[in-house]
């Protein structure tokens, strides 16, 4: 017989799919071939459609029409038990793990009822093991999931999609949430999975990584195929077919005039209540009209800095002072009213309410502020006002203003949190990765409008583990190393030199090491 690779309609096909969801055609009559030993990369705009496609055929949801086969024979998904049961595996963009279970645990669960059915406990934990050394995927079979960094968690998704013996996996957006280090390992999974065989659909916003991995590229423009990308296509061929226009990759920014001491840090120190110190007596200034930069290894204090200047983490030690006024024990209503804007790196969690729509999710923090209250009542028409606005401002690919925020893509929600963030007079806005899951056409428009926030005299604090973003915004950056600030340089320093101060390394000896090196 011939092997399977051989046969012409070897492989995944979907024919004509359309999703609709009420008046919005998410999928339109696409039609996506997925053939084995290919790392096939679904691109698109940040509502295109991409998750509701890969979701069809995981059998999440159900398409109004089309048809998907496998090896040339018709297949119903009906739920993701028959995807797994015809070996379709996903890594979804938000895990579907349950947290307070083992690794183990979580496997045996089979969350989505696969064909794993029962599963011992020791027979779940071997097979952890087998396929982590297997895939070099290190992972320890009993360490409690909500415990771990989302970069395990995800090694973990994988398992689990792979101890169903998967040929087929759809990998949505999984290095948006990713360390550099974390990308660069996934990526050598991939390609291993690959050379065995497997075929994946690759979703990623991250032009780089489509270079590197992609066989076969295809483009989503709102629900419709636009075509494959040529094989070798540059970032900014991908991008235009992507988003329909030439768009800058580069942030287009005049040096910046600062105007003095807004915000200054003295020696901050932030225990966890595990006692450990993750803030180390960090002190540093930010100006009016600039653009502070902070760069490290993502668990480096970072995010414990950001959340303690918007009120929502305790501080150890130390004072926080906004415009000479002191801030320190400030809650984040009084961060919020003392004109602090903040856009938080979880922003499922801590940027909106999924269930409110739209235009509430524009002035969540506001509800009680004019024009939006009058007296203890809302004033409606002035909440729809806003959204209409900010809904055309910031591009926001939604139904309608009164959409609830959970149905609308991923990058549509961060544009959610910035549009609402940067609508209001600030005096300090700290941003957490505020482009994570943002197309670049989004991207062009999000960097300009911060810088645009930086010009207007507010001082602002970008944090990302992107070293290319922090690289693109920031007049100064300061790096981080175990709570503590290796060094504050300028903008422009070399990115080989911030990768060894984010190591630890002072910003002499980096330096030095570099001239070394030439
Ligand atoms: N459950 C739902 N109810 C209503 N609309 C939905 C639902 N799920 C998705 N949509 C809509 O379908 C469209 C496509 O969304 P989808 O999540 O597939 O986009 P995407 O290409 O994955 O975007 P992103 O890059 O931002 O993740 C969007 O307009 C979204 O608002």
């Amino acid at each position: 017989m011939t092997a399977r690779v051989d046969a012409p309609d070897a492989g995944l096909k979907l024919r004509g799919i359309t999703k609709r969801f009420g008046p919005v055609v998410a999928n339109s009559d696409i039609d996506l071939d997925i053939a084995p030993g290919e790392i096939h990369c679904l691109l698109g705009e940040n509502g295109a459609g991409k998750s509701t496609l890969m979701n069809v055929l995981y059998g999440l949801l159900q398409p109004d029409e089309g048809e998907i086969s496998i090896d040339g024979e018709p297949v119903r998904i009906a739920n993701p038990r028959d995807a797994m049961a015809r070996g379709i595996g996903m890594v979804h963009q938000h895990f579907m793990l349950v947290d307070p279970f083992t690794v183990a645990e979580n496997l045996m669960l089979g969350r989505e009822e696969g064909p794993l059915g029962v599963l011992s406990t020791a027979r779940a934990r071997q097979r952890v093991r087998e396929l982590s050394d297997r895939y070099r995927l290190a992972v320890d079979p009993d360490a409690v999931v909500g415990e771990l960094p989302v970069g395990v968690q995800q090694r973990v998704e994988i398992i689990k999609a792979l101890a169903n013996d998967a040929d087929y996996l759809i990998f949505d957006e999984p290095t948006a949430v990713l360390t550099p280090q974390e990308i660069d390992e996934l990526i050598a999974v991939m390609k291993d999975l690959r050379g065995e065989g497997k075929a994946i659909v690759f979703i990623t916003h991250k032009l780089r990584e489509v270079r590197e991995v992609a066989d076969r590229t295809t483009v989503i423009r709102r629900g419709a195929v636009v075509g494959e990308a040529e094989p070798g296509a540059s970032e900014a061929e991908l991008a235009e077919m992507m988003v329909g226009r030439a768009i800058s990759l580069t942030v287009d920014r005049e040096p910046a005039q600062p105007t003095g001491v807004r915000l200054a840090v003295d020696n901050l120190t932030i225990t966890a209540p595990s006692g450990v110190v993750v803030v180390d007596d960090v002190s540093l200034d930010v100006q009016g009209g600039e653009i502070l930069g902070i760069a490290g290894v993502q668990g480096n204090g970072q995010s414990e800095l950001a959340e303690a200047l918007i009120g929502l983490v305790p501080i150890t030690a130390g004072t926080l002072t906004l415009d000479d006024r002191d801030i320190t024990r400030f809650d984040p209503k009084q961060a919020i009213r003392a004109g602090i804007g903040y856009v938080p790196e979880d922003r499922k969690h801590d940027g909106f309410v999924g269930s409110f729509s739209v235009a509430e999710n524009l002035i969540l923090n506001q509800f009680d502020e004019r024009p939006y209250a009058r007296g203890p009542a809302l004033d409606g028409r002035a909440i729809a006002a806003n959204a209409a606005q900010r809904i055309e401002e910031f591009d926001i690919r939604t139904g309608s203003a009164a959409t609830p925020v959970q149905t609308l893509s991923g990058g549509n929600q961060q544009k959610v949190v910035l549009a609402r963030e940067l609508s209001r007079p600030l005096s300090l806005l700290i941003a957490s990765q505020p482009t994570r899951g943002v197309d670049v056409g989004a991207i062009e428009f999000l960097h300009k409008r911060i810088v645009a926030e930086r010009d207007r005299g507010t001082a602002v604090v970008i944090i990302s583990t992107e070293l290319d973003e922090v690289l693109a915004l920031s007049d100064r950056i300061a790096v981080m190393y175990r709570g503590r600030i290796v060094g504050i340089v300028p903008g422009g320093t070399p990115r080989d030199v911030l990768g060894l101060m984010m190591a630890g390394v002072p910003y002499e000896e980096a330096t030095a090491t570099r001239s070394d090196d030439a």
